[in-house]
């Protein structure tokens, strides 16, 4: 019988995703049992300043992936979305379970007002670039604030603070059986593009760990497999990491792939947007990366971050 030993954020959603990865491989009925092993990351540590300054890439795992080298823990659950898109030696993404609703929810201080009936300069709290410009799009007139914390202290600081609404991953509210009815509005992505991978989970082990990786497999998401790979592979052509407004989500049409890819300048002046379909999640992915290539996607990218480095 061997004990996997996990490693874990410790916030309440990282502890509650590894919890319900720890029942879908205990489902299996198979000679194992599992340890939870609680790790503190940069990102955990940072929560005064917006996630963006510090330069975001693997700020919520690279703590966990040290301790997946030195062998104090065997796998690690990630939200997808705070993977980098490239994967660091003798590591691999073993498994990709089903996907969490893929939405962005919007609340409002009075659960009643939608984005589109908000007052005019209402003040809408994100400290997601992507976010940010995608309500602008909606609402040129509002005002974005920054908003840090977990889902508890995002809701407390709309309540005490000057918010009239936030923007916060559906996913993060259902994982943590919040009431869907605190919800006002799921942003569909016809209206805000959710970020690569949002809602999906990253199961990650070391290579050589033929024995996890085998297990794993068994609770990988064929479906969301294939939609976050078109997803994470425009993401890494872009080279965007989640400090610039770049979002990417698919589905699946019958065997087609239907990927809707998105950048945009932060104040939402520009848009550039891509549907592209294809069977090959790869290729799919590819086509979106170059469609933005050659509308200029990567220059608006580079600009936003000099823009970044500047402030
Ligand atoms: N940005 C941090 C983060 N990473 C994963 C989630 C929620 C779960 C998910 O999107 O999979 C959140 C919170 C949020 O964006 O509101």
């Amino acid at each position: 019988m061997r004990k996997i030993v996990i490693g874990s954020r410790r916030s309440n959603l990282a502890l509650t995703q590894t919890e319900w990865v720890i029942e879908k491989l205990k489902g299996l009925n198979l000679p194992y049992t599992f340890e939870v092993k609680k790790i503190m990351t940069k990102g955990d540590k940072i929560l005064d300043v917006t996630l963006s300054k510090v330069g975001g890439k693997g700020l919520f795992v690279k703590e966990i992936e040290q301790a997946m080298y030195d062998k104090e823990v065997d796998l690690a659950v990630h939200s997808m979305k705070d993977m980098p898109s490239e994967m660091p030696d003798g590591l691999v993404i073993a498994s990709i379970p089903e996907r969490e609703d893929h939405r962005d929810a919007f609340i409002s201080k009075d659960s009643q007002t939608k984005l589109k009936d908000l007052p005019e300069g209402a003040i809408v709290g994100t400290s997601s670039l992507r976010r940010a410009a995608q309500v602008l799009v909606q609402r040129p007139d509002v005002k974005i604030k920054s908003i840090r914390g977990n889902i508890e202290t995002r809701m407390r600081k709309l309540k005490e603070e000057d918010y009239d609404a936030i923007v916060l991953a559906a996913a993060g509210l259902k994982r943590m059986d919040w009431p869907e009815s605190m919800v006002t509005e799921f942003l569909e992505p016809d209206v805000c593009v959710p970020a690569v991978g949002q809602g999906a989970l990253a199961i990650e082990c070391r290579e050589e760990d033929t024995e996890l990786r085998e297990l794993l497999e068994k609770i990988n998401d064929e479906y969301t497999a294939r939609t976050v790979t078109a997803e994470r592979t425009f993401l890494h052509l872009l080279e965007g990491g989640c400090q610039v407004p770049i979002a990417g989500y698919a589905y699946l049409d019958g065997e087609e792939i239907v990927l809707t890819a998105l950048i945009a300048k932060s104040d939402g002046s520009t848009v550039l947007h891509e549907v592209v379909r294809g069977t090959d999640p790869v290729e799919v992915g590819k086509e979106a990366a170059d469609r933005m290539f050659k509308k200029g996607g990567k220059e608006m990218i580079d600009e936003a971050k000099e823009e970044l480095d500047q402030s």
